[in-house]
């Protein structure tokens, strides 16, 4: 299995090196040159199996010779162990028709630790088979970040630097980030939003002589392997509700597009999946792109769910590589033009996107208003950002079945959760006594050299 670029232009990795790489040399995001798929019977076959098992039998073939069957499920094994849910991505019913995948049970409450816990242990075993050190930055808008963190905190060949922007998290997401105490975690709170974080962070990927300097890796979902462990639960859960002899439809929150672009993923696979909804809050640049063919960039505007506050959705560019027939000349022209704030999609690109998305948005209000009804008719508490995809899931009900995505705990945005629904969710027992943990972060300027000098001190200095 081969890994290209989306702008055309980087070398051709194995799925190991792409793993370790991150951003691909010419600024594009590496996706599989084929994407292998799955028969019916294959599918079917998953019925009944362990979240581990669909999770090995699916991923199987897009990490070709990198591991062993069995260093494989070894590695598939201790990423799940720590989830306190045996289903792992438990369902749950809202309606009739509709369904809640929670993707909270792990170890930092978020969907992240699906693909961050597996993409700890994969960096483990293959940075010892190759006695190498790497240093990994990452950019949050408060999840990626804390999942990053518990799954690197205290090995001896990573650091992790997460780049989180400056009081646009919540209080539960910023101490996850800045309570451990492990020598080789730096948490840097930095003046901007998200979208500053992402651009420094792909900045210090493009400077040639810092990134190898250093030897950078990346674990947002510019990393592939990031996007390969989430269309596991994809699998899981439409087997569940019986495919590959019924279609299932899926509502996802929206920010980055990893999430949702992994939904294709499986979908290209072969999974029966009749509709992939885009949900954004009122940072709708998505469901904008949608509905008028053009991706335009304005400000961000805080919002209750803080981890989708994002203008710049890093995976759309994966979602653009496919639509544009997989012309890496014509993405890497666009994401030109995105430096000006806006590009226009051709109309055939657009026709694909349609073809597989929908799209729908959620106010302030509206989000609110869900999380109190859904607890009202269904007992359940949602996070902000899961209220969002429930919003636009009800809005596309049909006789397929709906599941929304819940990506995240409703513990971790407790002031929203009880603004709404008048109760705030209490923290799992594990983590019951973050909040009185002193704290360990940096205040850092938006300013790439002092960055990249502050990394390397820090990397220096151990
Ligand atoms: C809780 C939560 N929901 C939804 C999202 C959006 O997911 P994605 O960035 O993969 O679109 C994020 C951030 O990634 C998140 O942390
Ligand atoms: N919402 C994310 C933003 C980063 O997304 P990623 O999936 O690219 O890591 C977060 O919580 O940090």
């Amino acid at each position: 299995m081969k890994y290209i670029s989306t702008r055309g232009d980087a070398p051709v990795l194995s799925f190991e090196e792409a793993m370790l790489t991150g951003l691909a040399r010419d600024g594009g995001l590496y996706v599989p040159e084929t994407i292998p798929t799955m028969s019916t019977d294959d599918i079917a076959a998953l019925a009944g199996l362990s979240y581990e098992d669909i999770a090995f039998r699916v991923m199987r073939p897009f990490v070709g010779d990198a591991f062993t069957d069995d260093e494989f499920k070894g590695i598939i094994a201790r990423a799940y162990e720590g989830f306190r849910h045996d289903a792992r991505a438990p369902l749950v019913q809202l309606g009739p028709n509709h369904f809640l995948m929670e993707l909270f049970h792990g170890p930092t409450l978020a969907f992240k630790d699906f693909a961050m816990q597996l993409i700890g242990q994969l960096f483990q075993f293959s940075l010892a088979r190759r006695n190498e050190r790497v240093t990994i930055v990452g950019a949050t808008s408060g999840d990626t970040g804390s999942a990053a963190i518990e799954a690197f905190r205290g090995l001896d060949n990573v650091d992790v630097f997460i780049l989180f922007p400056h009081g646009r998290v919540s209080d539960i997401q910023r101490k996850q980030m800045t309570t451990p105490d492990d020598a080789n975690v730096h948490a840097l709170a930095m003046d901007g939003d998200f979208d500053d974080c992402q651009a420094a962070l792909k900045d210090m990927f493009n400077d040639f002589d810092f990134r190898d300097g250093v030897r950078l890796a990346g674990v947002n979902s510019i990393n592939w392997a990031r996007v390969l462990a989430q269309v596991v639960y994809y699998f899981s859960t439409a087997v569940s509700l019986g495919a590959p002899h019924r279609k299932v439809s899926f509502t996802v929150p929206t920010g980055n597009f990893g999430d949702i672009f992994a939904g294709y993923i499986a979908k290209k696979m072969g999974l029966p999946i009749e509709r992939l909804v885009i949900a954004t809050n009122q940072n709708d640049i998505l469901h904008r792109t949608m509905d008028t063919a053009r991706y335009t960039k304005e400000g961000v505007v805080p919002s209750i769910s803080p981890s989708m506050d994002i203008q710049v959705s890093s995976n759309f560019e994966r979602a653009l590589f496919d639509a544009y027939g997989r012309d890496g000349n014509a993405v890497a022209q666009l994401m030109d033009e995105l430096k000006g704030g806006a590009f226009a999609i051709s109309q055939g690109a657009m026709e694909t996107l349609r073809d597989h998305f929908d799209s729908g948005r959620a106010s302030e209000d509206e989000t609110m208003a869900t999380i109190a009804s859904a607890y009202v008719g269904t007992g359940e508490i949602l996070c902000p950002h899961s209220a969002v995809g429930v919003k636009v899931g009800n809005e596309n009900l049909s006789s397929t079945p709906m599941v929304t995505l819940a990506t995240a705990h409703p513990a971790k945005f407790p002031d929203a959760v009880e603004k709404a629904m008048g109760q705030r969710p209490a923290l799992p027992p594990h983590m019951a006594d973050m909040m009185d943990k002193p704290e360990r972060v940096t205040r850092v300027p938006n300013d790439l050299g002092h960055l990249q000098a502050l990394i390397k001190d820090r990397i220096a200095a151990r």
